[in-house]
């Protein structure tokens, strides 16, 4: 089943196995096209399951036909730990995909680890953003003046959240700046930073990947047809000025209603 609605395209898949097929190829063409077109190719990574859904890159034929040297990888948010701890977004995405590819180390931008306090991390996350816009590695949206990612992988929690922006909590409404911190997060550990949504809306492609039976349920206030406007989930605030596509496998597709 695909549907489509402006900009937005959900594509729901067979199984999560399906997502990991599809979601290989929709980057890669991503990747050629942005590495033909502008010779970078911006991404933003998100941490938890979504680095297993993109397995395949590291398979044939991806992983020998990708420029990576074109690749210039930030993440969307990070816990505030040490890039060795178990709980680092970081050492997942190495453990699982850096370390098994050809980016170069340099265009990897980790949080600076040496830093323990979650303000002074985000301090020094935007300023390394900042560098990246003026080394024109990252362009500015003309519409927000906000840094435009060629493309965002976004994760969800089963409570909704993306990044590190959940239900409810006032950092859904920072409207200045490009990566913030978080010092209460109800998911452990509690200390992390994250991109803030103007930063996130602002990018020209973001991959919502969303598998498994958990996610159903915030799958289904999102794109059901019960739309309100107060209180919205994270991953409803998730509006692109580019394009949106949902890869869902039917395990979390399962509550949305067939129209
Ligand atoms: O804590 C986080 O959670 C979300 C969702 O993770 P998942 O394991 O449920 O897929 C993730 O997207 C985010 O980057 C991470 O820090």
């Amino acid at each position: 089943m695909a549907a489509a609605k402006g900009d937005t395209k959900v594509a729901v898949f067979d199984c999560e196995e399906d997502v990991a097929v599809a979601l290989a190829k929709y980057i890669a063409d991503l990747s050629d096209k942005c590495a033909k077109e502008k010779g970078v190719f911006s991404v933003v990574l998100s941490g938890g399951s979504l680095i297993d859904t993109m397995r395949k890159l590291v398979e044939q034929p991806f992983v020998d036909t990708i420029d990576w040297s074109k690749w210039h990888v930030v993440w969307l948010d990070e816990r505030v730990v040490r890039k060795n701890d178990s709980e680092s977004n970081y050492k997942l995405a190495y453990d699982g995909f850096f370390c098994k590819v050809q980016i170069p180390p340099n265009n990897i931008y980790a949080i600076n680890d040496e830093l323990p306090a979650p303000e002074d991390a985000a301090d020094d996350y935007e300023a390394c953003l900042k560098t990246l816009v003026e080394k024109g590695i990252i362009e500015l949206s003309k519409a927000s003046g906000f840094p435009k990612f060629d493309l965002m992988l976004v994760g969800m929690g089963p409570d909704g959240h993306v990044a590190s922006l959940f239900p409810r909590h006032p950092l859904l409404q920072e409207r200045n700046r490009w990566v913030t911190y978080i010092k209460d997060s109800p998911k452990p550990p509690p200390e992390r930073i994250t991109f803030t949504f103007p930063v996130i809306n602002s990018s020209a492609n973001i991959a919502l990947v969303l598998t498994g039976p958990e996610l159903a349920h915030a799958v289904h206030i999102a794109l059901g047809n019960q739309q309100t406007s107060s209180d919205l989930l994270p991953v409803q605030m998730v509006s692109p000025e580019g394009k949106l596509t949902w890869f869902l496998d039917q395990a979390a597709a399962s509550k949305i209603k067939a129209t």
